[in-house]
């Protein structure tokens, strides 16, 4: 049986939660409207695709690393593309968060407090026909330090398919990717053999993949 104050802490911290997706899921849609309408995709465009869209938040926690393969790169995750629409990083107080730039050199995001870092992610280069790249990202988590993050993340609903909005595809800018799955993507990528491929999204449903 709860205690009183059990009960009390549990509905403060479902209320701070509750509190906090709302205000993500409305900064993340401020953010997906800034990238869409900035290609030239009409608003009406722009809030069907939002809301076909699925929210999740997930909490992170890097312990100090051990001494194993990984104190060898000095990175307590690889760099990847996240099989995400968008996806938006919280670091609470200590750094980690790298991204790569055009040059190939990383950039360290630091950690400064009410700050969100927005990520765009592989499903977003396939609506976007190409035009958005997913970011390119990796966690130096510091040696010594137990660090935390919280992801506010975007996907398609579950079963949902996504693919190259209309309004993104014309002369002069050809159709760049076919139909994608989300969960057969996931799999192809997390279990298949996507995993050895550098540009599983276009092995997957790139539509010049067979022309390259
Ligand atoms: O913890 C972070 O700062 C980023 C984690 C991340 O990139 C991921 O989980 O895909
Ligand atoms: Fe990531």
């Amino acid at each position: 049986m709860l205690s009183g104050h059990t009960a009390t802490l549990r509905s403060v911290c479902s209320d701070t939660v509750a509190t906090f997706a709302r205000n993500m899921l409305d900064l993340k849609r401020k953010v997906g409207r800034m990238i869409l309408e900035s290609l030239g995709v009409p608003a009406e465009c722009v809030e069907s695709h939002l809301d076909s869209l699925a929210y999740n938040v997930r909490l992170a926690h890097y312990g100090p690393l051990p001494d194993t393969a990984t104190t060898t790169t000095g990175l307590s995750m690889q760099p990847h593309r996240d099989c995400t629409m968008l996806t938006m990083v919280i670091q609470h107080g200590v750094e980690g968060l790298e991204v790569q730039v055009e040059d190939g050199s990383w950039i360290a995001v630091p950690p400064e407090p009410d700050t969100v870092t927005v990520v765009a992610g592989e499903l977003l280069t396939v609506v976007a026909n190409g035009r958005v790249p997913a970011g390119i990202h990796r966690v130096r988590t510091p040696g010594d330090r137990e660090r935390m993050s919280v992801l506010f993340v975007s996907t398609p609903k579950e079963g949902a398919t996504v693919r190259p909005l209309d309004e993104l595809v014309d002369d002069n800018h050809p159709l760049m990717y076919g139909d994608c799955s989300f969960s057969e993507y996931v799999d192809f990528r997390f279990a298949g053999d996507g995993r050895k491929l550098s540009d599983p999204l276009k092995a997957f449903c790139g539509a010049l993949k067979d022309k390259q």
